[in-house]
């Protein structure tokens, strides 16, 4: 009896398996016979796409297709290589997606099957949000997925890696796992995905991409996709596809030249013209008059977010604020993401950590603070709102020098901006309140000095220099702005030399005054005769005074951080130092002193002429080794000397022997000099990559300590997915990291959503609160 029903499942699983191959070949000849040209898709449904990732679709409510969607799935479903490119906010995610689990659905791919795709994104917050759209469009898909992006154990991500399917991470970490060879097998590997891919080059991760892209199978398929179009990504397109499609990529080039913006049309574009130094009064201005609104503020360093959301905080506008830059550790990004995305009326201060890929839902505003250093990063900022088809306002922010020069960069991607004016009676200074925050507290001035510093080093180093112009800072009145006494001084690489330049060129005052500014931000009276520098000459009020020695010790600590490596600098620009030794004084032996009461007598002290007279005449001393002085000729014996043996033999004796020390000295006088060179140069490039990694790290926080999160999926993509109770074969468990109210997601894209004015989050109940003691 046992054995008749072990046959009968065994031909049913058969069956199943038959049906199952037929209905791959099935879909596999639709595939072939698909013509994109002819297609009139508008749904998914309408691709020859497999029932299980068309449920996973309708499940999380994918229903029609999107233009790159309708272009680029049927292509990648051949087979093709592709470099896609559409606007942000278009649908990419699932146009890469999609192929993914329909060619290991197609390939039969099973958990034994290792890996077969690899997907890889620029920064933390894109791979998680491409693994969480994963999950819910592959719910019904029987894949492992898992997501390595650092902050975890390598170990600890090595052994479940051997399990995964589906592989989402940074490029760094990735190629990290493919060094350490354990449980990361490429050899199987179907498809690479390079989401954002002119970004991670931007990063600098076009070594690693190499190093990951040559050690991967030559026959596998490659996407490649970005919303905008560079030299480089046409460079890392011809290295790492082979006989692609350009999908979109042709459209972005025809609608350029057409006269159609690089952006979507849903979105209302503006700029104003604000000096310097009164952006932050703008901000604030702007913040306050749009309370109900869900916005994004760019600003250009994790520093300058830092600052102003802690000094916005204590000026209370009345809405709910937060924050987010690469220098958080990465569970608070994670969460502040998460927070963000729920909220509906919520002022998010960032950086350019997020200015890609991110989706957040129902953004109102993006408000570039900062200019952005080109018009693709203008792009992705501004492409935070009017996602999928819906309305969204941009504001820029362009000081009188950056306007003409930015706006003719705009206008090269038909963008055109249109100019806005801030109404007179609207406007409001922060300044006075600035200035008394930083007063009271110590740590918010250093954050200011910090900021300060940070952002004129920004415009320094910005490449296109007909926009920023650092020359034309106004730098005394921008540090005011922010509340600080002055300008904190700032000592950027190759300053120097730029400085000798400017003065011999007449430099211009700021740059000098800058250079000249104390550590208190103060010009420094180096030359008080010239008219300039007592124009420069700050009058300081008593309330100046009382401020600096109110911090003088508190912030010594932090002065002497800004100020530590400046010193070493200086110390170099020293040729020759006097080292002081602690020689010990014997009172007893100094000889006594007689201060000369009368005038004539004083003189005489002084007088060098007197003084070598009371001495008698100087006598020349050498020293032996053992220290003690001797006259300089010191005659030995002539029996002594001539039984040493004749002149000429001593003098050649003499000789050799001194050729042979000086030969011995000058070895180690080479081998000390060349040491030397070895460790400068090893301090040097030392000094060269940690540079390069803090700054990396402050915009992406890609090399956190390991204390961020990772995740990784269970090694079974049903497990990870949120239990359905009318499916039993999926199990319950819940994925660690799903969001907690989901319903809140729900609907996102459809245009009937009734906006409610009741508190819907914590956040905006926050908001509200904020608004309630603001007023
Ligand atoms: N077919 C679709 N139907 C409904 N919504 C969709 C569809 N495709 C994408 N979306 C939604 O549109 C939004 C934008 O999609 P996605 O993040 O993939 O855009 P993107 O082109 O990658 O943008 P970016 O260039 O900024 O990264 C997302 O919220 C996504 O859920």
């Amino acid at each position: 009896m046992a054995k008749k029903e072990q046959k009968s499942k065994t031909s049913q699983r058969k069956e199943q398996r038959k049906r199952e191959q037929d209905y791959i070949r099935e879909l596999e000849t639709r595939i072939e016979e698909y013509n994109p040209k002819n297609s009139n898709a508008v749904f998914f449904k309408d691709l020859p796409i497999s029932n299980a990732t068309l449920r996973g679709l309708k499940e999380a409510s994918f229903v029609k297709l999107t233009e790159i969607q309708k272009n680029s799935i049927p292509i990648s479903l051949k087979g093709y290589d592709v470099l896609g490119a559409a606007k942000t906010g278009s649908g990419k995610t699932l146009a890469f997606l999609i192929p993914v689990l329909e060619k290991l659905y197609r390939e039969n791919w099973t958990e034994f099957d290792g890996l077969g795709a690899l997907i890889i994104s620029p920064t933390r917050e894109l791979a998680i949000q491409i693994y969480e759209v994963l999950l819910k469009i592959g719910s019904r898909t029987s894949f492992s997925a898992g997501l390595v992006i650092g902050g975890k154990d390598v170990k600890f991500e090595s052994e479940r890696i051997s399990r995964i399917n589906i592989l989402i991470g940074t490029p760094g970490r990735i190629l990290q796992h493919m060094d350490q060879a354990v449980g990361l097998n490429l050899n199987n590997l179907q498809m690479l995905v390079l989401d954002e891919a002119d970004r991670c080059l931007d990063m600098g991760f076009k070594k690693t991409l190499d190093a990951i892209v040559n050690n991967l199978p030559i026959s596998r398929q490659t996407l490649l996709f970005s919303a905008t179009q560079s030299q480089s990504l046409d460079d890392l397109a011809r290295l790492s596809l082979t006989d692609y499609k350009s999908i979109g990529t042709l459209d972005i080039v025809k609608e350029n030249e057409t006269g159609a913006s690089a952006t979507p049309e849903t979105l209302q574009q503006s700029y104003i013209d604000v000096p310097l130094q009164d952006k932050l009064d703008t901000l604030f201005s702007f913040i306050k008059t749009h309370l109900k609104n869900k916005m994004i503020i760019f600003l250009s360093s994790s520093k300058q977010v830092h600052f102003v959301y802690e000094t916005f905080r204590k000026l209370q506008p009345g809405i709910s604020l937060m924050h987010l830059h690469g220098r958080q550790k990465q569970k608070a990004r994670t969460e502040t993401l998460d927070k963000f995305s729920r909220a509906q009326q919520v002022c998010l201060f960032a950086t350019d950590v997020v200015a890609r890929g991110i989706d957040f839902p129902s953004v109102d505003w993006v408000v570039q603070v900062d200019c952005p250093e080109d018009v693709d990063t203008y792009i992705h900022r501004v492409g935070r709102c009017a996602r999928y088809g819906k309305q969204g306002k941009s504001l820029i922010m362009l000081t009188p020098t950056e306007e003409a020069g930015f706006l003719k960069r705009l206008a090269s991607k038909k963008i055109e901006p249109k100019k806005l004016v801030i109404k007179q009676s609207k406007k409001r200074s922060i300044k006075p309140q600035l200035q008394s925050i930083l007063f009271q507290d110590p740590e918010l001035k250093y954050l200011g000095q910090k900021a300060f510093i940070s952002y004129v080093k920004s415009i320094y180093i910005q490449k296109d220099k007909e926009v920023f112009k650092f020359d034309e800072l106004p730098v005394e009145e921008y540090a005011n702005s922010l509340g600080l006494p002055g300008a904190p001084k700032i000592k950027i690489k190759g300053m120097k030399s730029i400085e000798r330049a400017k003065q011999k060129k007449n430099a211009s005052r700021s740059l000098m005054a800058l250079s000249k500014m104390n550590e208190d931000g103060e010009p420094e009276n180096i030359d008080k005769s010239t008219d300039e520098a007592k124009q420069e000459t700050k009058v300081r009020t008593k309330y100046d005074k009382m401020f600096e020695r109110k911090n003088q010790t508190i912030l010594s600590e932090h002065y002497l951080n800004i100020t530590k490596q400046q010193a070493n600098d200086d110390e170099d620009d020293d040729f020759m130092t006097i080292k002081r030794q602690d020689h010990k004084l014997v009172e007893e032996e100094l000889p006594d002193l007689i201060v000369p009461t009368s005038k004539r007598s004083q003189k005489k002290a002084l007088s060098k002429k007197a003084s070598l007279s009371s001495k008698g005449n100087a006598t020349k001393m050498v020293f032996d080794d053992d220290g003690q002085a001797h006259p300089i000729y010191e005659l030995e014996g002539e029996e002594e000397f001539i039984n040493k043996g004749s002149a000429e033999d001593q003098k050649k004796e003499f000789l050799a022997k001194e050729t042979e020390v000086m030969n011995e000295v000058d070895i180690e006088d080479k081998q000390v000099a060349k040491e030397k060179k070895q460790e400068k140069k090893r301090k040097r490039l030392e000094m060269l990559r940690k540079e390069i990694e803090d700054e990396y790290a402050e915009e992406y926080g890609i090399n956190e300590e390991p204390e961020n999160e990772a995740f990784l999926g269970t090694g079974n993509l049903s497990d990870d997915m949120e239990s359905d109770s009318d499916d039993d074969s999926r199990t319950k468990k819940e994925v660690s990291y799903k969001r907690n109210n989901e319903s809140d997601y729900e609907g996102e894209y459809d245009d009937n959503i009734i906006e409610m004015e009741e508190p819907n989050t914590l956040e905006d109940l926050e908001s509200l609160t904020a608004k309630l003691i603001g007023n």
